[in-house]
Protein backbone atom coordinates (compact mmCIF):
# COMPACT_ATOMS: atom_id res chain seq x y z
CA UNK A 1 0.00 0.00 0.00
CA UNK A 2 1.18 3.56 -1.00
CA UNK A 3 1.81 5.86 2.37
CA UNK A 4 -0.77 8.13 0.50
CA UNK A 5 -3.48 5.45 0.73
CA UNK A 6 -3.41 5.13 4.63
CA UNK A 7 -4.26 9.39 4.49
CA UNK A 8 -7.36 9.05 2.02
CA UNK A 9 -10.50 10.09 4.15
CA UNK A 10 -14.08 9.02 2.48
CA UNK A 11 -16.00 11.32 5.19
CA UNK A 12 -15.38 14.10 3.08
CA UNK A 13 -18.86 13.82 1.40
CA UNK A 14 -17.53 12.05 -2.06
CA UNK A 15 -19.31 9.35 -3.57
CA UNK A 16 -18.84 5.73 -3.23
CA UNK A 17 -17.68 5.63 -6.55
CA UNK A 18 -14.97 8.94 -6.37
CA UNK A 19 -13.97 7.36 -3.31
CA UNK A 20 -13.07 4.16 -5.34
CA UNK A 21 -11.53 5.92 -8.19
CA UNK A 22 -9.48 7.86 -5.39
CA UNK A 23 -8.26 4.53 -3.45
CA UNK A 24 -7.47 3.29 -6.77
CA UNK A 25 -5.15 6.15 -8.14
CA UNK A 26 -3.39 6.09 -4.91
CA UNK A 27 -2.57 2.49 -5.52
CA UNK A 28 -1.29 2.92 -8.63
CA UNK A 29 0.95 6.05 -7.90
CA UNK A 30 2.83 3.71 -5.11
CA UNK A 31 5.78 5.50 -4.04
CA UNK A 32 5.45 8.36 -6.11
CA UNK A 33 5.52 11.64 -3.69
CA UNK A 34 2.61 13.72 -3.76
CA UNK A 35 0.80 15.32 -0.42
CA UNK A 36 -2.29 14.29 0.65
CA UNK A 37 -3.51 17.87 -0.30
CA UNK A 38 -1.98 17.90 -3.54
CA UNK A 39 -3.29 14.13 -4.29
CA UNK A 40 -6.76 15.97 -4.05
CA UNK A 41 -6.42 18.85 -6.53
CA UNK A 42 -4.70 16.07 -8.48
CA UNK A 43 -7.71 13.80 -8.85
CA UNK A 44 -9.76 16.58 -9.15
CA UNK A 45 -7.96 17.64 -11.97
CA UNK A 46 -7.32 14.29 -13.85
CA UNK A 47 -11.48 14.37 -14.80
CA UNK A 48 -11.52 17.95 -16.37
CA UNK A 49 -10.61 18.60 -19.67
CA UNK A 50 -7.53 20.50 -20.79
CA UNK A 51 -7.21 22.54 -23.79
CA UNK A 52 -4.76 20.75 -26.30
CA UNK A 53 -1.80 23.51 -27.16
CA UNK A 54 -0.21 24.30 -30.40
CA UNK A 55 3.28 23.32 -31.68
CA UNK A 56 5.00 25.57 -34.36
CA UNK A 57 6.82 24.81 -36.86
CA UNK A 58 10.91 25.53 -36.09
CA UNK A 59 10.70 28.11 -38.78
CA UNK A 60 8.04 30.14 -37.43
CA UNK A 61 9.48 32.78 -35.10
CA UNK A 62 7.62 33.84 -32.11
CA UNK A 63 6.65 37.56 -33.48
CA UNK A 64 5.50 35.82 -36.63
CA UNK A 65 2.32 33.87 -34.74
CA UNK A 66 -0.93 35.52 -35.34
CA UNK A 67 -2.88 33.85 -32.14
CA UNK A 68 -2.86 35.03 -28.57
CA UNK A 69 -0.12 32.59 -27.15
CA UNK A 70 1.96 32.08 -23.87
CA UNK A 71 4.47 29.53 -24.13
CA UNK A 72 4.90 26.08 -22.96
CA UNK A 73 7.95 25.67 -20.40
CA UNK A 74 9.54 22.38 -21.19
CA UNK A 75 8.91 22.51 -24.91
CA UNK A 76 10.22 25.57 -27.10
CA UNK A 77 8.14 25.08 -29.56
CA UNK A 78 5.10 24.64 -27.80
CA UNK A 79 2.46 27.12 -27.27
CA UNK A 80 -1.08 27.83 -25.50
CA UNK A 81 -3.52 29.61 -26.63
CA UNK A 82 -4.97 32.20 -23.62
CA UNK A 83 -8.16 33.08 -25.27
CA UNK A 84 -10.95 30.63 -24.71
CA UNK A 85 -13.02 31.70 -28.08
CA UNK A 86 -10.98 31.25 -30.61
CA UNK A 87 -10.24 27.95 -32.19
CA UNK A 88 -7.11 27.15 -33.31
CA UNK A 89 -8.36 24.20 -35.68
CA UNK A 90 -10.02 26.60 -37.91
CA UNK A 91 -7.27 29.24 -39.44
CA UNK A 92 -5.93 29.59 -42.42
CA UNK A 93 -2.16 29.13 -40.69
CA UNK A 94 -3.39 25.80 -39.14
CA UNK A 95 -4.60 24.50 -42.88
CA UNK A 96 -1.15 25.45 -44.29
CA UNK A 97 0.63 23.44 -41.56
CA UNK A 98 2.22 26.18 -39.61
CA UNK A 99 1.57 23.92 -36.20
CA UNK A 100 0.10 20.57 -35.06
CA UNK A 101 -2.21 20.31 -32.29
CA UNK A 102 -1.97 18.20 -29.71
CA UNK A 103 -2.02 18.11 -25.47
CA UNK A 104 1.19 19.64 -24.06
CA UNK A 105 1.56 16.70 -21.78
CA UNK A 106 3.02 14.79 -24.94
CA UNK A 107 5.55 17.57 -25.66
CA UNK A 108 7.67 16.45 -22.77
CA UNK A 109 8.03 13.16 -24.60
CA UNK A 110 9.48 15.76 -27.34
CA UNK A 111 11.69 17.72 -25.23
CA UNK A 112 13.46 14.45 -24.24
CA UNK A 113 13.79 13.40 -27.69
CA UNK A 114 15.29 17.16 -28.10
CA UNK A 115 13.55 17.73 -31.08
CA UNK A 116 13.06 21.38 -30.61
CA UNK A 117 16.93 21.28 -31.12
CA UNK A 118 18.98 21.79 -33.79
CA UNK A 119 19.12 18.27 -35.79
CA UNK A 120 22.15 16.42 -35.20
CA UNK A 121 24.22 15.03 -38.64
CA UNK A 122 22.34 11.95 -40.08
CA UNK A 123 20.45 10.66 -37.11
CA UNK A 124 18.26 7.33 -37.66
CA UNK A 125 15.10 7.55 -35.39
CA UNK A 126 12.73 5.13 -35.48
CA UNK A 127 9.18 5.51 -33.45
CA UNK A 128 8.11 2.42 -32.53
CA UNK A 129 4.23 3.00 -31.70
CA UNK A 130 3.81 5.84 -33.75
CA UNK A 131 -0.20 6.19 -34.43
CA UNK A 132 -1.57 9.08 -35.11
CA UNK A 133 1.67 10.48 -35.31
CA UNK A 134 1.24 13.22 -33.16
CA UNK A 135 5.16 13.06 -32.16
CA UNK A 136 6.08 11.14 -34.90
CA UNK A 137 5.47 14.39 -37.07
CA UNK A 138 7.45 16.54 -34.86
CA UNK A 139 10.41 13.93 -34.78
CA UNK A 140 10.25 14.24 -38.53
CA UNK A 141 10.12 18.11 -38.81
CA UNK A 142 13.44 17.68 -36.46
CA UNK A 143 14.73 15.21 -38.77
CA UNK A 144 17.50 17.50 -40.90
CA UNK A 145 19.44 15.06 -43.14
CA UNK A 146 18.23 11.92 -41.25
CA UNK A 147 15.74 9.63 -41.47
CA UNK A 148 12.55 8.40 -39.29
CA UNK A 149 10.99 5.11 -39.25
CA UNK A 150 7.36 5.25 -37.38
CA UNK A 151 6.11 1.53 -36.58
CA UNK A 152 2.84 1.37 -35.92
CA UNK A 153 1.55 -2.42 -35.93
CA UNK A 154 -2.12 -1.92 -36.21
CA UNK A 155 -3.05 -1.65 -39.82
CA UNK A 156 -6.17 0.39 -39.13
CA UNK A 157 -4.28 3.38 -37.41
CA UNK A 158 -2.04 3.61 -40.51
CA UNK A 159 -3.90 5.98 -42.66
CA UNK A 160 -4.24 8.94 -40.00
CA UNK A 161 -0.24 8.20 -38.81
CA UNK A 162 0.22 8.69 -42.94
CA UNK A 163 -1.85 11.85 -43.25
CA UNK A 164 0.24 13.62 -40.48
CA UNK A 165 3.24 12.86 -41.65
CA UNK A 166 3.07 14.02 -45.24
CA UNK A 167 1.57 17.01 -43.55
CA UNK A 168 4.89 18.02 -42.77
CA UNK A 169 5.53 18.38 -45.91
CA UNK A 170 8.85 15.99 -45.83
CA UNK A 171 9.65 12.97 -47.28
CA UNK A 172 12.52 12.08 -45.16
CA UNK A 173 10.66 8.74 -43.58
CA UNK A 174 8.75 5.54 -44.36
CA UNK A 175 6.33 3.90 -42.53
CA UNK A 176 6.44 0.26 -41.30
CA UNK A 177 3.64 -2.06 -39.43
CA UNK A 178 5.33 -4.65 -37.32
CA UNK A 179 5.33 -6.13 -33.86
CA UNK A 180 8.25 -4.68 -32.25
CA UNK A 181 10.37 -7.88 -31.41
CA UNK A 182 9.90 -8.74 -35.53
CA UNK A 183 11.61 -5.13 -36.31
CA UNK A 184 14.64 -5.73 -33.88
CA UNK A 185 14.56 -9.08 -35.61
CA UNK A 186 15.03 -6.96 -38.87
CA UNK A 187 16.98 -4.23 -38.01
CA UNK A 188 18.65 -4.84 -34.69
CA UNK A 189 21.17 -2.02 -33.47
CA UNK A 190 20.65 0.43 -36.50
CA UNK A 191 19.29 3.74 -34.49
CA UNK A 192 20.02 6.39 -32.89
CA UNK A 193 17.03 7.05 -31.38
CA UNK A 194 14.02 5.19 -30.47
CA UNK A 195 10.79 6.75 -28.90
CA UNK A 196 8.73 3.93 -27.52
CA UNK A 197 5.50 5.75 -26.59
CA UNK A 198 4.09 2.44 -25.17
CA UNK A 199 0.28 1.81 -25.06
CA UNK A 200 -0.61 2.40 -21.88
CA UNK A 201 -3.51 2.31 -19.00
CA UNK A 202 -4.32 5.87 -20.37
CA UNK A 203 -4.85 7.87 -17.33
CA UNK A 204 -4.66 11.15 -18.68
CA UNK A 205 -7.24 10.58 -21.07
CA UNK A 206 -9.86 10.32 -18.38
CA UNK A 207 -10.66 13.85 -18.50
CA UNK A 208 -11.62 13.93 -22.20
CA UNK A 209 -14.14 11.07 -21.77
CA UNK A 210 -11.60 8.81 -23.62
CA UNK A 211 -10.67 6.30 -21.27
CA UNK A 212 -12.79 4.43 -18.72
CA UNK A 213 -11.93 4.10 -15.33
CA UNK A 214 -11.01 0.69 -15.75
CA UNK A 215 -7.62 2.62 -16.42
CA UNK A 216 -6.73 2.75 -12.30
CA UNK A 217 -7.36 -0.92 -12.07
CA UNK A 218 -4.85 -2.94 -11.44
CA UNK A 219 -5.43 -5.81 -13.71
CA UNK A 220 -5.49 -3.26 -16.52
CA UNK A 221 -2.21 -1.48 -15.01
CA UNK A 222 -0.37 -5.28 -14.80
CA UNK A 223 -1.33 -5.82 -18.38
CA UNK A 224 -0.25 -2.84 -19.70
CA UNK A 225 3.56 -3.01 -17.78
CA UNK A 226 4.16 -6.45 -19.22
CA UNK A 227 2.87 -5.68 -22.74
CA UNK A 228 5.25 -2.26 -22.18
CA UNK A 229 8.28 -4.74 -21.13
CA UNK A 230 7.79 -6.75 -24.20
CA UNK A 231 8.21 -3.58 -26.37
CA UNK A 232 10.68 -2.10 -24.31
CA UNK A 233 13.00 -5.12 -24.88
CA UNK A 234 12.64 -4.87 -28.22
CA UNK A 235 13.38 -1.01 -28.42
CA UNK A 236 16.59 -1.48 -26.76
CA UNK A 237 17.76 -4.13 -29.36
CA UNK A 238 16.88 -1.47 -32.00
CA UNK A 239 19.93 1.13 -30.76
CA UNK A 240 23.23 1.23 -32.04
CA UNK A 241 25.51 1.63 -29.16
CA UNK A 242 25.18 4.86 -27.59
CA UNK A 243 22.12 5.10 -28.60
CA UNK A 244 19.10 6.64 -26.48
CA UNK A 245 16.06 5.40 -25.23
CA UNK A 246 12.63 7.83 -24.86
CA UNK A 247 10.48 5.95 -22.91
CA UNK A 248 6.40 8.01 -22.57
CA UNK A 249 3.42 6.99 -21.34
CA UNK A 250 0.49 8.95 -20.71
CA UNK A 251 -0.31 7.44 -17.45
CA UNK A 252 0.90 8.22 -14.08
CA UNK A 253 0.67 4.60 -12.29
CA UNK A 254 4.23 3.81 -10.98
CA UNK A 255 3.99 0.21 -12.39
CA UNK A 256 4.45 1.67 -16.05
CA UNK A 257 6.87 4.28 -15.29
CA UNK A 258 9.43 4.95 -13.03
CA UNK A 259 9.28 0.64 -12.21
CA UNK A 260 10.02 0.83 -15.83
CA UNK A 261 12.74 2.46 -16.00
CA UNK A 262 14.23 0.82 -13.00
CA UNK A 263 13.88 -2.46 -14.78
CA UNK A 264 15.40 -0.97 -17.54
CA UNK A 265 18.75 0.40 -15.70
CA UNK A 266 18.95 -3.26 -14.51
CA UNK A 267 20.35 -3.77 -17.77
CA UNK A 268 23.64 -4.42 -18.69
CA UNK A 269 24.56 -1.15 -20.55
CA UNK A 270 21.78 0.85 -19.76
CA UNK A 271 22.57 3.98 -18.06
CA UNK A 272 20.47 7.16 -17.60
CA UNK A 273 20.80 9.95 -19.79
CA UNK A 274 19.62 12.77 -17.90
CA UNK A 275 17.86 15.99 -19.81
CA UNK A 276 18.82 18.60 -18.04
CA UNK A 277 16.39 21.06 -18.97
CA UNK A 278 13.88 18.99 -17.50
CA UNK A 279 15.36 18.92 -14.00
CA UNK A 280 12.53 20.54 -12.13
CA UNK A 281 10.34 17.83 -13.51
CA UNK A 282 12.25 15.07 -12.04
CA UNK A 283 9.92 12.30 -10.97
CA UNK A 284 12.00 10.30 -8.37
CA UNK A 285 16.62 10.01 -7.91
CA UNK A 286 16.79 7.67 -11.16
CA UNK A 287 18.16 11.02 -12.75
CA UNK A 288 16.30 10.54 -16.40
CA UNK A 289 12.33 10.32 -15.41
CA UNK A 290 10.24 13.12 -15.69
CA UNK A 291 6.50 13.86 -15.03
CA UNK A 292 3.68 16.04 -15.88
CA UNK A 293 0.77 16.71 -13.63
CA UNK A 294 -2.56 18.01 -14.53
CA UNK A 295 -2.88 20.16 -11.97
CA UNK A 296 0.16 21.93 -11.83
CA UNK A 297 1.25 22.20 -14.87
CA UNK A 298 -2.37 22.89 -17.32
CA UNK A 299 -2.10 19.79 -19.67
CA UNK A 300 -3.77 16.52 -19.32
CA UNK A 301 -0.21 15.15 -17.89
CA UNK A 302 2.66 12.70 -18.84
CA UNK A 303 5.67 10.53 -18.38
CA UNK A 304 9.36 10.80 -20.07
CA UNK A 305 12.15 8.81 -19.20
CA UNK A 306 15.86 9.16 -21.31
CA UNK A 307 17.55 6.26 -21.05
CA UNK A 308 21.36 5.29 -23.48
CA UNK A 309 22.53 2.09 -24.28
CA UNK A 310 25.83 1.21 -24.51
CA UNK A 311 25.52 -2.22 -25.66
CA UNK A 312 27.45 -3.95 -27.71
CA UNK A 313 26.31 -4.37 -31.48
CA UNK A 314 27.15 -7.96 -30.85
CA UNK A 315 23.38 -8.42 -28.62
CA UNK A 316 21.66 -6.68 -31.33
CA UNK A 317 19.80 -8.55 -33.90
CA UNK A 318 20.48 -9.57 -37.39
CA UNK A 319 21.40 -6.64 -39.42
CA UNK A 320 19.01 -6.10 -42.59
CA UNK A 321 21.29 -6.95 -44.91
CA UNK A 322 21.00 -10.27 -43.25
CA UNK A 323 17.85 -10.68 -44.36
CA UNK A 324 16.48 -13.48 -47.21
CA UNK A 325 15.77 -11.30 -50.01
CA UNK A 326 12.64 -11.69 -52.07
CA UNK A 327 12.84 -12.59 -55.21
CA UNK A 328 13.03 -9.72 -57.33
CA UNK A 329 9.75 -8.94 -59.53
CA UNK A 330 9.97 -6.77 -62.64
CA UNK A 331 9.33 -3.13 -61.38
CA UNK A 332 6.37 -1.75 -62.63
CA UNK A 333 6.57 1.33 -65.46
CA UNK A 334 5.95 4.32 -64.00
CA UNK A 335 3.92 7.11 -65.76
CA UNK A 336 5.66 9.65 -67.83
CA UNK A 337 3.23 12.31 -66.39
CA UNK A 338 5.69 11.78 -63.19
CA UNK A 339 7.56 14.35 -64.96
CA UNK A 340 5.40 16.84 -65.95
CA UNK A 341 4.23 17.63 -62.30
CA UNK A 342 7.04 17.07 -60.45
CA UNK A 343 9.60 18.53 -63.18
CA UNK A 344 11.90 15.29 -62.50
CA UNK A 345 11.92 11.25 -62.80
CA UNK A 346 11.71 10.04 -59.16
CA UNK A 347 14.88 8.26 -58.14
CA UNK A 348 13.73 5.09 -55.65
CA UNK A 349 10.40 4.92 -56.38
CA UNK A 350 8.33 1.96 -56.34
CA UNK A 351 4.93 1.19 -57.27
CA UNK A 352 3.01 -0.38 -54.62
CA UNK A 353 -0.61 -1.50 -55.63
CA UNK A 354 -2.59 1.42 -56.80
CA UNK A 355 -0.27 4.01 -55.42
CA UNK A 356 3.80 5.61 -56.04
CA UNK A 357 5.66 5.82 -53.18
CA UNK A 358 9.29 7.49 -53.47
CA UNK A 359 12.07 7.88 -51.06
CA UNK A 360 14.50 10.34 -50.62
CA UNK A 361 17.84 8.98 -52.84
CA UNK A 362 19.92 8.35 -49.66
CA UNK A 363 17.34 6.96 -47.39
CA UNK A 364 18.57 3.81 -45.99
CA UNK A 365 19.08 0.90 -48.16
CA UNK A 366 16.60 -1.29 -45.88
CA UNK A 367 13.44 1.73 -45.95
CA UNK A 368 11.66 0.08 -49.12
CA UNK A 369 11.89 -3.45 -47.90
CA UNK A 370 10.35 -2.22 -44.78
CA UNK A 371 7.58 0.06 -45.60
CA UNK A 372 3.82 -0.05 -46.27
CA UNK A 373 3.38 3.47 -46.54
CA UNK A 374 5.56 6.60 -46.92
CA UNK A 375 5.86 9.61 -48.89
CA UNK A 376 3.46 9.05 -51.91
CA UNK A 377 3.91 10.80 -55.33
CA UNK A 378 0.41 9.80 -57.21
CA UNK A 379 -2.33 6.99 -57.36
CA UNK A 380 -4.43 5.42 -60.05
CA UNK A 381 -8.20 5.48 -60.20
CA UNK A 382 -8.91 2.93 -62.79
CA UNK A 383 -6.32 3.21 -65.41
CA UNK A 384 -5.83 6.80 -65.09
CA UNK A 385 -2.45 8.31 -62.66
CA UNK A 386 -3.24 11.49 -60.57
CA UNK A 387 -0.52 13.28 -58.14
CA UNK A 388 -1.19 12.87 -54.58
CA UNK A 389 -1.87 15.28 -52.10
CA UNK A 390 0.14 14.57 -49.53
CA UNK A 391 3.04 15.16 -52.53
CA UNK A 392 1.42 19.09 -53.09
CA UNK A 393 2.36 19.65 -49.63
CA UNK A 394 5.93 18.82 -49.80
CA UNK A 395 8.40 21.87 -48.54
CA UNK A 396 11.29 19.88 -49.10
CA UNK A 397 13.01 17.60 -50.89
CA UNK A 398 13.55 17.03 -55.00
CA UNK A 399 10.17 16.18 -55.79
CA UNK A 400 7.97 18.99 -55.66
CA UNK A 401 4.95 20.47 -58.12
CA UNK A 402 6.30 22.15 -60.73
CA UNK A 403 3.21 24.08 -61.48
CA UNK A 404 1.85 26.96 -58.83
CA UNK A 405 -0.61 29.25 -57.81
CA UNK A 406 -0.38 31.83 -55.60
CA UNK A 407 -3.64 33.03 -53.71
CA UNK A 408 -4.98 35.49 -51.71
CA UNK A 409 -7.15 34.75 -47.95
CA UNK A 410 -9.97 34.88 -49.28
CA UNK A 411 -9.18 32.59 -52.40
CA UNK A 412 -7.12 29.99 -50.11
CA UNK A 413 -10.68 29.77 -47.81
CA UNK A 414 -12.66 29.21 -50.79
CA UNK A 415 -10.19 26.98 -52.24
CA UNK A 416 -10.21 24.99 -48.42
CA UNK A 417 -14.36 24.57 -48.75
CA UNK A 418 -14.12 22.47 -51.66
CA UNK A 419 -14.46 25.12 -54.23
CA UNK A 420 -13.15 25.71 -57.61
CA UNK A 421 -10.87 28.80 -57.84
CA UNK A 422 -9.73 31.13 -60.78
CA UNK A 423 -6.56 29.69 -62.53
CA UNK A 424 -4.68 31.26 -65.66
CA UNK A 425 -2.65 28.12 -65.59
CA UNK A 426 -3.11 24.92 -67.35
CA UNK A 427 -2.75 21.08 -66.07
CA UNK A 428 -1.72 20.14 -62.12
CA UNK A 429 -0.98 23.15 -60.27
CA UNK A 430 -0.16 23.21 -56.54
CA UNK A 431 -2.32 26.27 -54.45
CA UNK A 432 -0.39 27.82 -52.61
CA UNK A 433 -0.91 30.62 -49.38
CA UNK A 434 1.68 33.12 -48.36
CA UNK A 435 4.04 30.62 -50.28
CA UNK A 436 2.38 27.63 -47.98
CA UNK A 437 1.41 24.69 -49.81
CA UNK A 438 -2.39 23.74 -49.72
CA UNK A 439 -3.21 21.19 -51.95
CA UNK A 440 -3.76 20.65 -55.98
CA UNK A 441 -6.19 22.05 -58.69
CA UNK A 442 -6.30 20.61 -61.96
CA UNK A 443 -6.46 23.98 -64.59
CA UNK A 444 -8.29 24.37 -67.60
CA UNK A 445 -9.61 27.75 -69.53
CA UNK A 446 -9.37 29.65 -66.40
CA UNK A 447 -10.55 27.51 -63.34
CA UNK A 448 -8.65 25.10 -61.00
CA UNK A 449 -10.87 22.31 -60.39
CA UNK A 450 -10.46 21.26 -56.88
CA UNK A 451 -8.43 18.35 -55.73
CA UNK A 452 -8.44 18.77 -52.06
CA UNK A 453 -9.56 15.34 -50.33
CA UNK A 454 -12.47 15.79 -48.51
CA UNK A 455 -11.13 14.95 -44.93
CA UNK A 456 -8.60 18.06 -45.70
CA UNK A 457 -11.32 20.31 -46.57
CA UNK A 458 -12.22 22.82 -43.81
CA UNK A 459 -14.30 25.36 -42.84
CA UNK A 460 -11.90 28.73 -41.92
CA UNK A 461 -13.03 31.52 -39.93
CA UNK A 462 -11.99 35.12 -41.16
CA UNK A 463 -8.42 36.11 -39.24
C1 LIG B 1 0.21 6.02 -26.93
S1 LIG B 1 -0.19 5.52 -28.52
C2 LIG B 1 1.02 6.33 -29.49
C3 LIG B 1 0.71 7.76 -29.76
C4 LIG B 1 1.65 8.37 -30.78
N1 LIG B 1 3.04 8.16 -30.40
C5 LIG B 1 1.40 9.84 -30.98
O1 LIG B 1 2.09 10.67 -30.38
O2 LIG B 1 0.49 10.18 -31.75
C6 LIG B 1 0.40 3.88 -28.57
C7 LIG B 1 0.38 3.23 -29.94
O3 LIG B 1 0.96 1.94 -29.80
C8 LIG B 1 0.29 1.05 -30.64
N2 LIG B 1 0.48 -0.35 -30.16
C9 LIG B 1 -0.43 -1.21 -29.67
N3 LIG B 1 0.16 -2.39 -29.38
C10 LIG B 1 1.46 -2.25 -29.69
C11 LIG B 1 2.57 -3.12 -29.64
N4 LIG B 1 2.46 -4.37 -29.17
N5 LIG B 1 3.75 -2.64 -30.05
C12 LIG B 1 3.88 -1.39 -30.50
N6 LIG B 1 2.87 -0.52 -30.57
C13 LIG B 1 1.67 -0.95 -30.17
C14 LIG B 1 -1.16 1.50 -30.56
O4 LIG B 1 -1.88 1.05 -31.68
C15 LIG B 1 -1.00 3.01 -30.51
O5 LIG B 1 -1.08 3.56 -31.79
Amino acid sequence: MSALEGTLDDSDGASEADADLRRSLAAALGTVAISAEEFAAFSAALLSRHRNALRYRSEIDRPDISLPVRPVDWYSLGYQCTDPDVRPSRTLDYAAGDYFIQDAGSMLALAACQADAVPERNRLICDLCAAPGGKSSALLESIGDGFLLANEPIKSRIAPLAYNLARTGIDRYAISSLDPEVLHTRLGGVFDLVLADVPCSGQALLGRGKQSLAAVSPAQIEHSALRARRILAAAIGLLRPGGRLVLSTCTFAEAENESQVRWLLDKDGMAPEPIDRLAEYASDDSGCSYRLWPHRHRCAGSFAASLRSDIGAAVAAEPASGKKRKRREKPERLPDELGDWFGTAPQRSQVAGAVIRCLPEDAPSWAESISVAGPELAYRTGQTWKPSHEASLRRSGALRGVQSIEVDDSTARQYLSGQPIACGQTGWCVVRHRGRPLGWVKASRGTGKNHLPVAARMDVGVG
